[in-house]
């Protein structure tokens, strides 16, 4: 059989991110989590772009944007939507996802989804580098395996 997995170990790959500053207290936290990811797996810190938009739904064009731009392996997005109280935060979270997943398939390159969406602050700050883990961190790490794991495939 054969199998194909990609590894967890940066060999000359370019990273963009696209983070949203609303929340910014919360999305710093990612951002920092994937930077230090990113570097701790060998990319090299002149090899990461980062793109700061208003708010998560305008996360896709930017994201496109760089995927489309053929300068990078793979475009981590960041953002952090928490649900308030109207149904404002089911919109957000809907076309922010759809939009992140349409742009991978669009670019052909790995687009990680790493925009939180929780009911509460707490549950945004337990996965922005406490309890819950990084998010941030969590989508570098996947973004270096999925870049690996595609050029084995090709
Ligand atoms: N409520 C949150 C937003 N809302 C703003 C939108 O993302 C967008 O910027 C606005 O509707 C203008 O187009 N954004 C977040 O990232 N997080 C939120 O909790
Ligand atoms: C996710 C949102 O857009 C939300 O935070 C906005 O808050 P509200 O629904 O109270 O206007």
């Amino acid at each position: 059989m054969k199998l194909y997995e990609g590894k967890v170990v940066s060999e000359d790959i370019k990273i963009g991110i696209v983070a949203a500053r609303f929340n910014e207290f919360i999305v710093s936290k990612l951002v920092s989590g994937a930077q230090d990811a990113l570097v701790r797996h060998g990319v090299a810190d002149e090899d990461i772009a980062l793109a700061w938009v208003p708010g998560a739904f305008e996360i896709p064009l930017a994201a496109k944007r760089m995927a489309e731009s053929g300068k990078y392996d793979a475009v981590i997005t960041l953002g952090a939507v928490i649900r308030g109280a109207t149904s404002h935060y089911d919109f957000v979270c809907s076309e922010v996802s759809k939009g992140v997943a349409n742009v991978a398939l669009g670019a052909d390159i790995p687009v990680m989804f790493g925009v939180l969406t929780t009911d509460t602050i707490e549950q945004a700050i337990e996965r922005a580098g406490t309890k819950a883990g990084n998010k941030g961190a969590e989508c570098a790490q996947g973004a270096i395996e999925m870049v690996n794991l595609l050029r084995e495939m090709a």
